[in-house]
């Protein structure tokens, strides 16, 4: 890849004063995902798209033409006649981050390959969420594990310079570990979780459900969804500690002085999550009901908890993040909310809505989540990842 722009130091202020400087590509830019990232990225202050890219069923043809557009708000006029390509690194010269919206069921060679290409690459995909030397980041809770890159470089091979992959959650998982999040912030580690979505059907991607099965209808089951939350909630909520190298093959990388780094999946304090996934027919907005017991005695009341989520800030908003929601976590106090419906796009859908504070008879607080699942819980996320990195100088620009 050729980097021909002029070095800009990274702060809020002098990216906002050079709009466009960071030209970036879409990966799977016709999907669900792909969609809502474009549109979020016509508005963007410093990323600017230069290469669309999809399956070779749309490589070729005009971005109008490859789309089925299902926004509430018409294509960026910029995209229109930008040929979609196929999703291959010679096609993305001159971008320094591809975002990813990729079908999961090919993502994993191509976002290794724009990796070994000395790309960003911030993907919503599920496959490398497990690697144990890339961060899985939800923007609002653990841009901390952003520190493991420079082992995923040194630990590629070859090793690289600027190239490596972010993933961002599963969209159930980021909605409900924010607050999850502010209240081990204010109140110290949870014990134990257990959570029942109730998921749009924006979810499942297009053509997705079919509306025979959702029409009038619940479905009790998302395949590998409650395996995916109970799992990435402990690698999200927990920290990245020292390490000892695994096998003489990782050892021989390894200059004398480097510090290995791992994931310690909340070992310090062990958290038991208990998920239970329904598909709901609700077009946008994963709604979750969720119970929590504290491992500190006496646990905070409902009210603690309420004032706790409700003055959350965090350092994606500290270091001016342009994408962070002003307010992350909106509380309210009307019996009746949130609901899909009447608060999805709240502050465009980069934050997350909590009703329904209670005291729990059987763990010790209930509460309700909403999440706008394609925003926050995808493209947002993905798009506040890549600002905190550059602001963090993880992304060169
Ligand atoms: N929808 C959501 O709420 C969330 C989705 N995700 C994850 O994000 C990813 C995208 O999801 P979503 O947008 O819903 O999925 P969609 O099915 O709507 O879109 C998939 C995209 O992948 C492209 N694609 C398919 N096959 C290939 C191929 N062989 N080569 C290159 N590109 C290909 C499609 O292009 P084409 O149009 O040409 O077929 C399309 O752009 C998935 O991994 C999903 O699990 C994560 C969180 C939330
Ligand atoms: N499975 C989620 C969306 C999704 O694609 O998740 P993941 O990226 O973890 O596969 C849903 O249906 O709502």
């Amino acid at each position: 890849m050729s980097h021909s722009h002029t070095h800009i130091t990274p702060t809020p202020t002098n990216l906002a004063t050079n709009p466009g400087s960071i030209p970036v590509g879409v990966l799977g830019a016709t999907g669900t995902v792909g969609q809502r990232f474009l549109v979020l990225l016509s508005a963007h202050p410093w990323f600017v798209v230069r290469a669309l890219g999809a399956s070779p069923r749309s490589a070729g043809k005009r971005y109008a033409d490859a789309v089925k557009w299902k926004q509430t708000t018409p294509i960026p006029s910029e995209y229109r006649d930008i040929k979609v390509s196929e999703c291959k690194p010679e096609h993305f010269e001159g971008c320094k981050i591809v975002f990813s919206g990729l079908d999961a069921d090919v993502a994993g060679p191509i976002e290794s390959a724009f990796r070994a290409a000395e790309l960003a690459v911030f993907s919503n995909s599920k496959n490398y969420r497990r690697d144990p030397n890339v961060p899985l980041i939800v923007p609002y809770v653990n841009p901390s594990h952003l520190s493991i890159i420079p082992q995923q470089r040194l630990l590629h091979s070859p090793p690289l310079n600027r190239g490596f992959i972010v993933t961002n959650a599963n969209c159930s998982t980021t909605g409900y570990v924010i607050p999850l999040h502010a209240l081990e912030k204010a109140f110290g580690p949870l014990d134990c979780v257990m959570v029942t979505t109730l998921q749009a059907v924006s979810g499942a991607g297009y053509p997705g459900v079919p509306v025979l099965d959702i029409f009038d209808n619940v479905v009790p089951y998302i395949g590998g969804e409650e395996e995916k939350i109970e799992w990435e909630t402990l690698k999200i909520l927990g920290g990245v500690v020292p390490s000892e190298p695994e096998d003489g093959q990782v050892q021989a990388a390894v200059p004398a002085g480097f510090k290995l780094q791992k994931f310690d999946m909340h070992a310090a304090h062990p958290l038991r999550v208990s998920a239970s996934c329904n598909r709901v027919p609700v077009l946008d907005g994963h709604t979750e009901c969720v119970s929590v017991r504290f491992a500190r005695r006496p646990p905070p009341s409902p009210q603690q908890v309420r004032e706790a989520l409700a003055a959350f800030s965090c350092e994606a908003q500290t270091l001016g993040a342009p994408s962070a929601a002003v307010k992350v976590i909106r509380v309210h106090e009307e019996p009746d909310r949130p609901q899909p419906r009447l608060d999805r796009y709240f502050q465009d859908g980069a934050g997350v809505d909590v009703g329904r504070v209670r005291q729990c008879p059987v763990l010790d607080v209930k509460f309700v989540v909403l999440s706008n699942n394609v925003s926050i819980g995808a493209a947002t996320s993905s798009i506040i990842n890549a600002e905190v990195a550059v602001l963090k100088g993880v992304v060169p620009v």
